[in-house]
């Protein structure tokens, strides 16, 4: 496909989004009908839906047509050769389309800032002086990390594998054993690193929080919230401890056990009914159901898709988890609270509320990680009983 096909294809896939569509679905839909698109025109077209999905408001949320010349305004890509009408690439632009992108738009705060304007108000309580510069960031891309398995090999060994199949990464400047892909993300999951469990995928921040967590050796740690196991496998890397995983559904857990596998790790699942009776945790760590809003780099969709009732109901799961576990954890054990969410209302209000119920708990220590050039949006809060 040529550049201007690739935008024709990423105006029709936008189309179908301001219409209501998925993202991911469109975007799938759209390749399945698409078997002329390589693997390249389909990361292209990605790319494109992508980029302007994160900054769908500040490009005037119009239709896709207008959409992708904002974009193409914006990153001062050529217009007349991508909207050129040759081949499969848009029409020219007209006089009208290009007096419009002369005039520049009138902007509110949180439409400048690419957020719903309900979210707005919550978004600057929850960060203060720091909520435009923090929305600003979410606007564009997100680096890839990885997570170099240390019973695997070292640092150095991650490096120069990866490096053989032509991805290049370098440390992060805090987190140790992460890497930063600087070159040829896409073929992460294909190099021989990564298919023989010496590094995994994993960003920066949930690298952080786990390392955060103080885990004697010998422990007991439940990954509350297990999903596809990407914290669970962590700690089984990192600390000598005996790793459990449960997950209120779960089908969420199904690979767990090829990754475990691949990593050179042992994770037990635990179904809900197994959990009364498999003992007290030394360490319970929940990274409860939320929002996401750390992480809309990586799903911009997910941002405009929230509405103030799944927020409502993101908090009522997030008591729910915290109410569920807190009973598993060890006298003298560790509660870990966490979220990708940079929401107040998600992350130290639950806490809170928590404390107030409970008050033979009370809170160790807490951090909140903010989307950056290092990582994710992240929270963590460690608890114990008194
Ligand atoms: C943020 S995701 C977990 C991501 C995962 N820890 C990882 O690193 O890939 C939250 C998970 O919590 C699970 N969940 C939601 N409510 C739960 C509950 N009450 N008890 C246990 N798990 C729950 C969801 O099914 C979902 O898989």
């Amino acid at each position: 496909m040529t550049p201007g096909a690739r935008v024709a294809a990423a105006i029709a896939v936008l189309d179908q989004i301001q219409a209501g569509a998925v993202a991911e679905q469109a975007l799938t839909a759209w390749a399945r009908g698409s078997r002329f698109a390589g693997s390249k025109d389909r990361a292209a077209v990605r790319d494109h839906v992508f980029d302007v999905l994160r900054a769908k408001r500040s490009l005037g949320d119009g239709a896709g047509r207008e959409l992708m010349q904002r974009l193409a305004q914006r990153e001062s890509w050529p217009m007349t050769e991508l909207f050129s009408g040759d081949g499969h690439a848009p029409d020219p632009l007209t006089a009208e389309e290009m007096a419009a992108l002369d005039a520049p738009l009138t902007l509110s705060v949180p439409a400048r800032c690419d957020l719903p304007d309900w979210l707005w108000p919550l978004w600057q309580e929850s960060l203060g002086e720091r909520a435009e510069a923090v929305a600003m960031v979410q606007q564009g891309r997100a680096d890839v990390f990885l997570r170099v398995n240390m019973r695997k090999g070292s640092v150095t060994a991650a490096m120069d594998a990866l490096a053989k199949d032509g991805v290049t990464v370098i440390a992060h400047p805090d987190v140790a054993g992460c890497l930063r892909v600087t070159g040829n993300p896409r073929r992460v999951k294909t190099a021989a690193a990564y298919l023989s469990g010496l590094v995994e995928l994993q960003d920066a921040a949930s690298q952080r929080a786990v390392r955060r967590v103080a885990v004697p050796d010998g422990a007991r740690v439940l990954d509350y919230c297990a999903g596809g196991g990407g914290k669970a496998l962590a700690f089984a890397d990192l600390y000598e401890a005996t790793v459990f995983a449960h997950d209120i559904a779960p089908q969420r857990m199904r690979d767990l056990p090829v990754r475990a596998a691949r990593a050179g790790v042992t994770i037990t699942p635990l179904a809900t009914e197994a959990l009364a009776k498999a003992g007290k945790f030394d360490v319970v760590f929940c990274d409860a159901p939320c929002t996401g809003s750390g992480t809309w780099r990586r799903t911009p969709d997910a941002k405009w898709r929230l509405g103030p009732e799944d927020l409502a109901h993101v908090m009522q799961s997030q008591d729910e988890v915290l109410n569920a576990s807190a009973p598993l954890v060890a006298d003298a054990g560790l509660l870990v609270y966490a979220t990708c969410s940079i929401l107040s209302d998600e992350n130290s209000r639950r806490v809170r509320a928590f404390c107030q119920r409970n008050p033979d708990w009370h809170i160790i220590e807490e951090h909140q990680d903010l989307p950056d050039a290092n990582g994710d949006g992240f929270y963590t809060c460690a608890l114990r009983r008194r």
